[in-house]
Protein backbone atom coordinates (compact mmCIF):
# COMPACT_ATOMS: atom_id res chain seq x y z
CA UNK A 1 0.00 0.00 0.00
CA UNK A 2 0.97 3.39 -1.15
CA UNK A 3 -0.29 6.16 1.65
CA UNK A 4 0.80 9.81 1.30
CA UNK A 5 1.33 11.18 5.07
CA UNK A 6 1.06 15.30 5.15
CA UNK A 7 1.99 17.35 7.46
CA UNK A 8 3.53 20.73 8.60
CA UNK A 9 7.28 19.67 10.43
CA UNK A 10 9.22 16.49 10.61
CA UNK A 11 12.32 15.18 11.97
CA UNK A 12 15.04 15.32 10.85
CA UNK A 13 14.30 18.19 8.69
CA UNK A 14 12.20 20.60 11.08
CA UNK A 15 10.77 20.52 14.39
CA UNK A 16 9.52 22.40 16.94
CA UNK A 17 7.60 19.83 18.88
CA UNK A 18 6.31 16.32 19.54
CA UNK A 19 4.57 16.30 15.95
CA UNK A 20 8.13 16.27 14.15
CA UNK A 21 8.87 13.27 16.15
CA UNK A 22 5.68 11.02 14.81
CA UNK A 23 5.72 12.01 12.00
CA UNK A 24 9.07 11.65 11.18
CA UNK A 25 8.96 8.28 13.05
CA UNK A 26 6.34 6.80 11.24
CA UNK A 27 7.75 5.71 8.16
CA UNK A 28 9.87 3.43 8.76
CA UNK A 29 7.49 1.59 11.32
CA UNK A 30 5.14 1.43 8.77
CA UNK A 31 7.35 -0.13 6.29
CA UNK A 32 7.65 -2.79 8.72
CA UNK A 33 4.01 -3.53 8.66
CA UNK A 34 4.49 -2.99 4.45
CA UNK A 35 3.22 0.54 4.24
CA UNK A 36 5.10 2.44 2.02
CA UNK A 37 4.94 6.17 3.22
CA UNK A 38 5.84 9.35 1.56
CA UNK A 39 5.73 12.24 3.41
CA UNK A 40 4.84 15.90 1.98
CA UNK A 41 6.17 18.59 3.70
CA UNK A 42 6.01 22.51 3.19
CA UNK A 43 9.51 24.12 1.10
CA UNK A 44 10.55 25.87 4.49
CA UNK A 45 14.48 27.19 3.34
CA UNK A 46 15.37 24.04 6.02
CA UNK A 47 13.96 21.46 3.89
CA UNK A 48 14.76 23.01 0.50
CA UNK A 49 18.83 23.07 1.41
CA UNK A 50 18.51 19.79 2.60
CA UNK A 51 17.07 18.59 -0.64
CA UNK A 52 18.77 20.60 -3.09
CA UNK A 53 18.01 20.15 -6.89
CA UNK A 54 15.63 17.28 -6.29
CA UNK A 55 13.91 16.28 -8.94
CA UNK A 56 10.30 17.67 -9.86
CA UNK A 57 7.22 14.91 -9.31
CA UNK A 58 4.65 17.43 -10.27
CA UNK A 59 3.60 20.70 -11.49
CA UNK A 60 0.73 21.99 -9.53
CA UNK A 61 -2.47 24.14 -10.60
CA UNK A 62 -1.86 27.57 -10.33
CA UNK A 63 -4.36 28.11 -7.29
CA UNK A 64 -1.69 29.16 -4.66
CA UNK A 65 0.82 31.11 -6.97
CA UNK A 66 3.31 28.96 -8.42
CA UNK A 67 4.34 25.68 -6.82
CA UNK A 68 5.56 22.17 -7.88
CA UNK A 69 6.72 19.24 -5.70
CA UNK A 70 10.14 17.77 -5.47
CA UNK A 71 10.76 14.18 -4.54
CA UNK A 72 14.08 13.32 -2.75
CA UNK A 73 15.01 10.73 0.02
CA UNK A 74 16.19 11.55 3.40
CA UNK A 75 17.28 8.89 5.76
CA UNK A 76 14.55 6.43 5.91
CA UNK A 77 11.72 8.99 4.56
CA UNK A 78 10.65 9.48 1.44
CA UNK A 79 9.62 13.12 0.42
CA UNK A 80 8.08 15.51 -1.01
CA UNK A 81 8.42 19.00 -0.84
CA UNK A 82 6.16 21.79 -1.30
CA UNK A 83 8.42 24.10 -3.59
CA UNK A 84 6.38 27.90 -3.13
CA UNK A 85 8.66 30.09 -2.34
CA UNK A 86 6.27 32.89 -1.78
CA UNK A 87 4.78 30.82 0.92
CA UNK A 88 7.16 29.15 2.59
CA UNK A 89 10.65 30.46 1.68
CA UNK A 90 11.40 32.84 4.47
CA UNK A 91 12.98 33.20 7.95
CA UNK A 92 11.29 31.87 11.24
CA UNK A 93 9.74 29.29 12.17
CA UNK A 94 7.12 27.42 10.09
CA UNK A 95 4.32 28.97 11.85
CA UNK A 96 5.75 32.62 12.96
CA UNK A 97 8.07 35.46 11.98
CA UNK A 98 11.15 35.69 14.12
CA UNK A 99 9.79 37.92 16.64
CA UNK A 100 7.16 35.16 17.63
CA UNK A 101 3.98 36.45 15.95
CA UNK A 102 2.19 33.53 13.78
CA UNK A 103 2.30 34.51 9.93
CA UNK A 104 -0.67 36.73 8.52
CA UNK A 105 -0.90 34.84 6.10
CA UNK A 106 -1.24 31.03 7.57
CA UNK A 107 -4.58 30.17 6.17
CA UNK A 108 -3.62 30.96 2.30
CA UNK A 109 0.20 28.58 3.55
CA UNK A 110 -1.73 25.76 4.84
CA UNK A 111 -4.40 26.13 2.50
CA UNK A 112 -1.97 25.06 -0.48
CA UNK A 113 -0.22 22.27 1.34
CA UNK A 114 -3.92 20.57 1.56
CA UNK A 115 -4.18 21.05 -2.07
CA UNK A 116 -1.25 20.01 -2.77
CA UNK A 117 -1.84 16.50 -1.05
CA UNK A 118 -4.99 16.20 -2.53
CA UNK A 119 -3.08 17.35 -6.06
CA UNK A 120 -0.68 15.31 -5.41
CA UNK A 121 -2.51 11.90 -4.10
CA UNK A 122 -4.67 11.85 -7.13
CA UNK A 123 -1.68 12.68 -9.51
CA UNK A 124 0.65 10.46 -8.10
CA UNK A 125 -2.04 7.38 -7.62
CA UNK A 126 -1.64 7.08 -3.49
CA UNK A 127 -3.97 3.85 -1.95
CA UNK A 128 -5.10 6.62 0.93
CA UNK A 129 -3.90 9.95 2.88
CA UNK A 130 -3.13 10.60 6.29
CA UNK A 131 -3.06 14.47 7.42
CA UNK A 132 -1.42 15.07 10.87
CA UNK A 133 -3.15 18.61 12.72
CA UNK A 134 -4.76 21.65 11.39
CA UNK A 135 -2.13 22.65 9.17
CA UNK A 136 -3.52 19.64 6.73
CA UNK A 137 -6.73 20.06 7.85
CA UNK A 138 -7.68 20.83 4.71
CA UNK A 139 -6.67 17.65 2.48
CA UNK A 140 -9.56 16.38 3.08
CA UNK A 141 -12.10 18.59 1.93
CA UNK A 142 -9.72 19.39 -1.53
CA UNK A 143 -9.88 15.85 -1.89
CA UNK A 144 -13.79 15.59 -1.24
CA UNK A 145 -13.98 18.21 -3.49
CA UNK A 146 -11.88 16.82 -6.30
CA UNK A 147 -11.19 14.31 -9.51
CA UNK A 148 -10.83 11.33 -7.67
CA UNK A 149 -11.60 9.93 -4.05
CA UNK A 150 -8.68 8.94 -2.14
CA UNK A 151 -9.54 8.16 1.42
CA UNK A 152 -8.20 9.18 4.43
CA UNK A 153 -7.32 9.53 8.09
CA UNK A 154 -6.70 12.57 10.19
CA UNK A 155 -4.28 12.63 13.46
CA UNK A 156 -5.34 15.19 16.11
CA UNK A 157 -1.96 15.73 18.01
CA UNK A 158 -3.62 18.21 19.64
CA UNK A 159 -7.16 19.97 19.83
CA UNK A 160 -5.74 23.06 20.72
CA UNK A 161 -4.69 24.30 17.76
CA UNK A 162 -7.36 24.66 15.51
CA UNK A 163 -6.55 26.78 12.09
CA UNK A 164 -8.95 29.08 12.97
CA UNK A 165 -9.42 31.77 9.98
CA UNK A 166 -12.01 34.49 9.47
CA UNK A 167 -14.46 33.83 6.58
CA UNK A 168 -13.24 36.31 4.67
CA UNK A 169 -10.87 33.65 3.67
CA UNK A 170 -13.06 31.01 2.34
CA UNK A 171 -13.73 32.31 -1.32
CA UNK A 172 -9.62 32.25 -1.77
CA UNK A 173 -9.63 28.93 -1.28
CA UNK A 174 -11.27 27.95 -4.64
CA UNK A 175 -13.75 25.00 -2.73
CA UNK A 176 -17.31 24.73 -3.92
CA UNK A 177 -19.50 26.83 -1.83
CA UNK A 178 -21.59 25.19 -0.05
CA UNK A 179 -18.37 23.46 1.29
CA UNK A 180 -18.71 26.87 3.73
CA UNK A 181 -21.06 24.99 5.99
CA UNK A 182 -21.77 22.97 8.88
CA UNK A 183 -21.36 19.82 6.21
CA UNK A 184 -17.67 21.22 5.95
CA UNK A 185 -15.49 24.11 6.59
CA UNK A 186 -17.38 26.52 8.66
CA UNK A 187 -16.34 26.54 12.29
CA UNK A 188 -18.31 29.21 14.63
CA UNK A 189 -18.78 31.11 11.45
CA UNK A 190 -15.37 31.46 10.63
CA UNK A 191 -12.57 29.10 8.31
CA UNK A 192 -11.86 26.03 10.79
CA UNK A 193 -9.08 23.87 9.28
CA UNK A 194 -9.10 21.26 11.93
CA UNK A 195 -12.90 21.34 12.27
CA UNK A 196 -12.60 20.33 8.00
CA UNK A 197 -10.16 17.91 8.84
CA UNK A 198 -12.50 16.18 11.32
CA UNK A 199 -15.49 16.48 8.97
CA UNK A 200 -13.87 15.00 5.81
CA UNK A 201 -11.57 12.25 7.16
CA UNK A 202 -13.43 8.64 6.58
CA UNK A 203 -11.48 7.90 10.17
CA UNK A 204 -9.82 9.90 13.02
CA UNK A 205 -7.40 9.43 15.32
CA UNK A 206 -5.66 10.88 18.19
CA UNK A 207 -2.49 9.64 19.97
CA UNK A 208 -3.88 7.87 23.01
CA UNK A 209 -6.91 6.35 23.82
CA UNK A 210 -7.48 7.88 26.78
CA UNK A 211 -7.40 11.53 25.39
CA UNK A 212 -9.55 9.87 22.15
CA UNK A 213 -12.52 9.53 25.01
CA UNK A 214 -11.77 13.05 26.15
CA UNK A 215 -12.08 14.74 23.66
CA UNK A 216 -15.73 13.32 23.63
CA UNK A 217 -16.43 15.78 26.34
CA UNK A 218 -17.50 19.08 26.14
CA UNK A 219 -14.42 19.55 29.32
CA UNK A 220 -11.72 18.62 26.81
CA UNK A 221 -13.53 18.47 23.74
CA UNK A 222 -12.69 22.46 22.84
CA UNK A 223 -16.06 23.26 21.16
CA UNK A 224 -15.44 19.96 18.70
CA UNK A 225 -16.48 17.71 21.23
CA UNK A 226 -19.97 17.60 19.59
CA UNK A 227 -18.60 16.76 16.13
CA UNK A 228 -16.48 14.27 17.81
CA UNK A 229 -19.07 12.64 19.39
CA UNK A 230 -21.30 12.87 16.32
CA UNK A 231 -18.14 10.62 14.62
CA UNK A 232 -17.74 8.26 17.54
CA UNK A 233 -17.50 5.87 15.18
CA UNK A 234 -14.75 7.07 13.51
CA UNK A 235 -12.63 7.82 16.04
CA UNK A 236 -10.14 5.88 18.14
CA UNK A 237 -6.75 6.58 19.82
CA UNK A 238 -3.21 4.86 19.12
CA UNK A 239 -0.58 5.63 21.38
CA UNK A 240 2.57 7.37 20.02
CA UNK A 241 5.95 5.11 20.10
CA UNK A 242 9.69 6.67 20.24
CA UNK A 243 11.74 5.97 17.17
CA UNK A 244 14.35 3.55 19.93
CA UNK A 245 17.01 3.93 17.09
CA UNK A 246 17.25 7.81 17.45
CA UNK A 247 16.13 7.53 21.49
CA UNK A 248 18.68 5.36 22.61
CA UNK A 249 20.48 5.73 25.73
CA UNK A 250 23.05 3.18 24.68
CA UNK A 251 24.13 4.81 21.57
CA UNK A 252 22.94 8.97 21.81
CA UNK A 253 26.34 11.21 20.78
CA UNK A 254 24.38 14.24 22.86
CA UNK A 255 24.88 12.06 26.09
CA UNK A 256 28.15 12.84 28.76
CA UNK A 257 28.05 9.01 28.96
CA UNK A 258 25.93 6.31 27.50
CA UNK A 259 24.99 3.84 29.42
CA UNK A 260 21.57 0.71 29.18
CA UNK A 261 19.10 -1.18 31.85
CA UNK A 262 22.10 -3.88 32.05
CA UNK A 263 24.42 -1.31 33.15
CA UNK A 264 23.21 1.92 34.15
CA UNK A 265 25.77 3.31 36.36
CA UNK A 266 26.99 5.63 33.76
CA UNK A 267 24.09 7.65 34.58
CA UNK A 268 25.93 9.26 37.37
CA UNK A 269 28.25 11.36 34.59
CA UNK A 270 25.21 12.58 32.79
CA UNK A 271 23.48 13.75 35.84
CA UNK A 272 26.75 15.95 36.60
CA UNK A 273 27.03 16.87 33.25
CA UNK A 274 22.91 17.94 33.74
CA UNK A 275 23.85 19.91 36.98
CA UNK A 276 27.25 21.86 35.68
CA UNK A 277 24.70 22.70 32.21
CA UNK A 278 21.88 23.91 34.36
CA UNK A 279 24.08 25.65 37.07
CA UNK A 280 23.17 23.48 39.99
CA UNK A 281 24.90 22.40 42.89
CA UNK A 282 27.03 18.98 42.49
CA UNK A 283 25.14 17.28 44.98
CA UNK A 284 25.34 13.70 44.57
CA UNK A 285 21.97 13.07 46.58
CA UNK A 286 19.37 15.45 46.36
CA UNK A 287 16.69 14.17 43.57
CA UNK A 288 17.06 15.78 40.89
CA UNK A 289 14.27 16.92 38.94
CA UNK A 290 13.85 17.75 35.27
CA UNK A 291 10.96 19.48 33.11
CA UNK A 292 11.57 19.60 29.18
CA UNK A 293 9.09 21.13 27.24
CA UNK A 294 6.79 24.00 25.56
CA UNK A 295 6.38 26.91 28.12
CA UNK A 296 2.96 26.73 27.46
CA UNK A 297 -0.20 26.80 29.86
CA UNK A 298 -1.34 23.06 28.40
CA UNK A 299 2.05 22.19 29.83
CA UNK A 300 1.82 23.18 33.39
CA UNK A 301 5.14 24.13 34.10
CA UNK A 302 3.38 27.42 36.48
CA UNK A 303 2.44 24.39 38.76
CA UNK A 304 5.74 23.29 38.66
CA UNK A 305 6.73 26.99 39.85
CA UNK A 306 3.83 26.47 42.41
CA UNK A 307 5.47 23.84 43.61
CA UNK A 308 9.29 24.60 43.90
CA UNK A 309 9.00 25.25 48.28
CA UNK A 310 7.42 22.30 48.44
CA UNK A 311 10.53 20.39 46.25
CA UNK A 312 13.29 22.56 47.90
CA UNK A 313 11.79 21.36 51.17
CA UNK A 314 11.90 17.80 50.04
CA UNK A 315 16.21 18.62 49.09
CA UNK A 316 15.66 18.45 45.59
CA UNK A 317 17.22 20.13 42.57
CA UNK A 318 15.29 21.09 39.66
CA UNK A 319 16.53 21.47 36.19
CA UNK A 320 14.27 23.23 33.38
CA UNK A 321 14.71 23.11 29.68
CA UNK A 322 11.54 25.37 27.48
CA UNK A 323 10.76 28.05 25.06
CA UNK A 324 7.77 29.74 24.41
CA UNK A 325 5.01 32.45 26.50
CA UNK A 326 7.84 35.43 27.65
CA UNK A 327 5.72 35.44 31.45
CA UNK A 328 6.52 31.88 31.78
CA UNK A 329 10.31 32.32 30.49
CA UNK A 330 10.92 35.18 32.74
CA UNK A 331 9.14 33.47 35.56
CA UNK A 332 11.46 30.20 35.22
CA UNK A 333 14.54 32.57 35.12
CA UNK A 334 12.80 34.48 38.46
CA UNK A 335 13.21 31.04 40.10
CA UNK A 336 16.22 29.83 38.95
CA UNK A 337 18.21 33.32 40.09
CA UNK A 338 16.32 33.23 43.50
CA UNK A 339 17.56 29.65 44.39
CA UNK A 340 20.83 29.32 42.59
CA UNK A 341 22.33 26.49 42.44
CA UNK A 342 19.27 24.18 43.51
CA UNK A 343 16.61 25.51 40.56
CA UNK A 344 18.50 26.15 37.12
CA UNK A 345 16.48 26.97 33.90
CA UNK A 346 17.91 26.96 29.97
CA UNK A 347 15.54 29.19 28.10
CA UNK A 348 15.93 28.03 24.34
CA UNK A 349 15.31 24.88 22.00
CA UNK A 350 18.59 22.88 22.89
CA UNK A 351 18.06 19.08 21.65
CA UNK A 352 21.05 18.11 23.45
CA UNK A 353 20.12 19.89 26.21
CA UNK A 354 17.04 17.59 26.45
CA UNK A 355 18.96 14.33 25.78
CA UNK A 356 20.90 15.38 28.55
CA UNK A 357 18.14 16.20 31.07
CA UNK A 358 16.63 13.06 30.02
CA UNK A 359 19.72 10.66 30.50
CA UNK A 360 20.58 12.71 33.93
CA UNK A 361 17.81 13.31 35.75
CA UNK A 362 16.24 11.23 38.49
CA UNK A 363 12.61 12.08 37.44
CA UNK A 364 11.47 13.88 34.43
CA UNK A 365 8.36 16.39 35.31
CA UNK A 366 5.42 16.33 33.07
CA UNK A 367 2.35 18.09 35.19
CA UNK A 368 0.53 18.93 31.84
CA UNK A 369 -3.22 20.15 32.12
CA UNK A 370 -4.16 18.15 29.40
CA UNK A 371 -1.35 16.10 26.89
CA UNK A 372 -2.97 13.82 23.82
CA UNK A 373 0.29 11.58 24.38
CA UNK A 374 3.22 13.30 25.31
CA UNK A 375 6.87 12.07 24.24
CA UNK A 376 8.80 13.45 26.82
CA UNK A 377 7.51 10.73 29.46
CA UNK A 378 8.55 8.16 26.63
CA UNK A 379 12.15 9.64 26.29
CA UNK A 380 12.23 9.81 30.75
CA UNK A 381 11.01 6.05 30.56
CA UNK A 382 13.78 4.85 27.62
CA UNK A 383 16.65 6.73 29.76
CA UNK A 384 15.57 5.80 33.29
CA UNK A 385 13.92 9.16 34.37
CA UNK A 386 11.10 7.13 36.06
CA UNK A 387 8.47 10.18 35.11
CA UNK A 388 6.43 12.09 37.85
CA UNK A 389 2.94 13.03 35.31
CA UNK A 390 -0.45 14.35 35.58
CA UNK A 391 -2.98 11.90 35.09
CA UNK A 392 -4.23 12.65 31.94
CA UNK A 393 -3.95 11.93 28.17
CA UNK A 394 -1.48 9.65 27.20
CA UNK A 395 0.50 10.11 30.19
CA UNK A 396 -2.65 8.16 32.28
CA UNK A 397 -1.91 5.98 29.54
CA UNK A 398 1.98 5.24 29.75
CA UNK A 399 3.04 5.42 33.47
CA UNK A 400 2.11 3.35 36.23
CA UNK A 401 1.45 4.97 39.30
CA UNK A 402 4.28 3.70 42.27
CA UNK A 403 1.31 3.18 44.45
CA UNK A 404 1.28 1.04 47.19
CA UNK A 405 0.24 -1.67 44.86
CA UNK A 406 2.19 -1.48 42.18
CA UNK A 407 5.12 -1.41 43.94
CA UNK A 408 4.32 -4.87 45.57
CA UNK A 409 3.15 -6.19 42.48
CA UNK A 410 6.76 -5.10 41.03
CA UNK A 411 5.19 -2.99 37.88
CA UNK A 412 5.26 0.76 38.81
CA UNK A 413 7.18 3.02 36.25
CA UNK A 414 6.75 6.32 37.43
CA UNK A 415 4.00 8.56 39.80
CA UNK A 416 1.14 10.19 38.65
CA UNK A 417 -0.74 13.23 40.17
CA UNK A 418 -4.45 15.05 39.65
CA UNK A 419 -3.92 17.33 36.86
CA UNK A 420 -3.62 21.19 37.40
CA UNK A 421 -3.13 20.76 41.02
CA UNK A 422 -0.49 22.50 42.33
CA UNK A 423 -0.80 21.56 46.20
CA UNK A 424 -1.38 17.84 44.79
CA UNK A 425 1.78 18.33 42.71
CA UNK A 426 4.16 19.46 45.55
CA UNK A 427 2.86 16.12 47.45
CA UNK A 428 4.06 14.16 44.75
CA UNK A 429 7.21 15.89 44.60
CA UNK A 430 7.77 15.10 48.19
CA UNK A 431 6.53 11.60 47.38
CA UNK A 432 8.80 10.57 44.49
CA UNK A 433 11.66 12.86 46.19
CA UNK A 434 11.16 9.87 49.57
CA UNK A 435 11.08 7.01 46.78
CA UNK A 436 14.35 8.12 45.25
CA UNK A 437 16.31 8.12 48.80
CA UNK A 438 15.50 5.12 48.76
CA UNK A 439 18.24 3.67 46.74
CA UNK A 440 17.30 0.13 45.89
CA UNK A 441 13.45 0.75 45.24
CA UNK A 442 14.17 3.23 42.64
CA UNK A 443 16.91 1.36 40.92
CA UNK A 444 13.79 -1.15 40.47
CA UNK A 445 11.23 1.50 39.52
CA UNK A 446 14.49 2.55 36.96
CA UNK A 447 14.49 -0.74 35.78
CA UNK A 448 10.71 -1.33 34.62
CA UNK A 449 10.63 2.01 33.19
CA UNK A 450 13.51 1.21 31.26
CA UNK A 451 11.81 -2.00 30.34
CA UNK A 452 8.66 -0.70 28.78
CA UNK A 453 8.40 -1.38 25.19
CA UNK A 454 7.91 2.81 23.99
CA UNK A 455 8.60 1.76 20.11
CA UNK A 456 6.36 1.95 17.51
CA UNK A 457 5.98 -1.67 17.00
CA UNK A 458 2.57 -1.87 18.68
CA UNK A 459 1.02 1.26 17.43
CA UNK A 460 2.31 0.91 13.89
CA UNK A 461 0.07 -2.66 13.34
CA UNK A 462 -2.94 -0.52 14.42
CA UNK A 463 -2.14 2.30 12.03
CA UNK A 464 -1.63 -0.22 9.12
CA UNK A 465 -4.70 -2.05 10.00
CA UNK A 466 -6.30 1.11 9.75
CA UNK A 467 -5.05 2.23 6.60
CA UNK A 468 -5.94 -1.01 5.35
CA UNK A 469 -9.63 -1.17 6.27
CA UNK A 470 -10.35 2.18 4.82
CA UNK A 471 -8.71 1.68 1.57
CA UNK A 472 -10.69 -2.01 1.42
CA UNK A 473 -13.57 -0.24 2.44
CA UNK A 474 -13.09 2.34 -0.81
CA UNK A 475 -12.50 -0.51 -3.13
N1 LIG B 1 13.06 23.43 24.72
C1 LIG B 1 13.21 22.25 24.14
N2 LIG B 1 14.42 21.85 23.69
C2 LIG B 1 14.56 20.64 23.10
N3 LIG B 1 13.57 19.77 22.89
C3 LIG B 1 12.35 20.14 23.29
C4 LIG B 1 12.10 21.37 23.93
N4 LIG B 1 10.78 21.46 24.20
C5 LIG B 1 10.23 20.32 23.76
N5 LIG B 1 11.18 19.52 23.21
C6 LIG B 1 10.98 18.20 22.59
O1 LIG B 1 9.81 18.29 21.77
C7 LIG B 1 9.02 17.12 21.94
C8 LIG B 1 7.73 17.49 22.62
O2 LIG B 1 6.83 16.49 22.39
P1 LIG B 1 5.48 16.32 23.21
O3 LIG B 1 4.79 15.16 22.63
O4 LIG B 1 5.82 16.16 24.64
O5 LIG B 1 4.69 17.70 23.08
P2 LIG B 1 3.95 18.62 21.97
O6 LIG B 1 2.99 19.34 22.81
O7 LIG B 1 4.94 19.39 21.19
O8 LIG B 1 3.22 17.64 20.96
C9 LIG B 1 1.85 17.39 20.59
O9 LIG B 1 1.93 16.30 19.66
C10 LIG B 1 2.59 15.17 20.20
C11 LIG B 1 2.76 14.15 19.08
O10 LIG B 1 1.59 13.47 18.82
C12 LIG B 1 1.83 14.61 21.39
O11 LIG B 1 2.61 13.58 21.98
C13 LIG B 1 1.59 15.71 22.42
O12 LIG B 1 0.77 15.22 23.45
C14 LIG B 1 0.97 16.93 21.75
O13 LIG B 1 0.76 17.99 22.67
C15 LIG B 1 9.86 16.15 22.73
O14 LIG B 1 10.64 15.39 21.85
C16 LIG B 1 10.75 17.09 23.58
O15 LIG B 1 11.95 16.48 23.95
Amino acid sequence: MRLLAVASEAVPLVKTGGLADVVGALPAALAAQGVAVTTLLPGYPAVTEAIGGAPVALDLPDRFGPARLRAARRGAMDLLVLEAPQHFGRAGNPYSAPGGAPWEDNGIRFAALGFAAAEAAVALGFDAVHAHDWQAGLAGAYLAHGRRRVPSVFTIHNLAFQGQFPAALFPALGLPEDAFGLAGLEYFGDVGFLKAGLWYADRITTVSPTYAEEIRTPAAGMGLDGLLRGRAGAVSGILNGLDTTEWNPATDAALAARFSAADPAPRAANRAALQARFGLAPDDAAPLFAFVGRLAWQKGMDLVLEAVPALLEAGGQLAVLGTGDAALEAACRDAAAAHRGRVGAVIGFDEGAARLAYAGADSVLVPSRFEPCGLAQLCALRYGAPPLVARTGGLADTVIDANPMALAAGCATGMQFPPGDAAMLGAALQRTAALIRDRAGWARLRANAMGCDVSWDRSAASYAALFREIVAADA
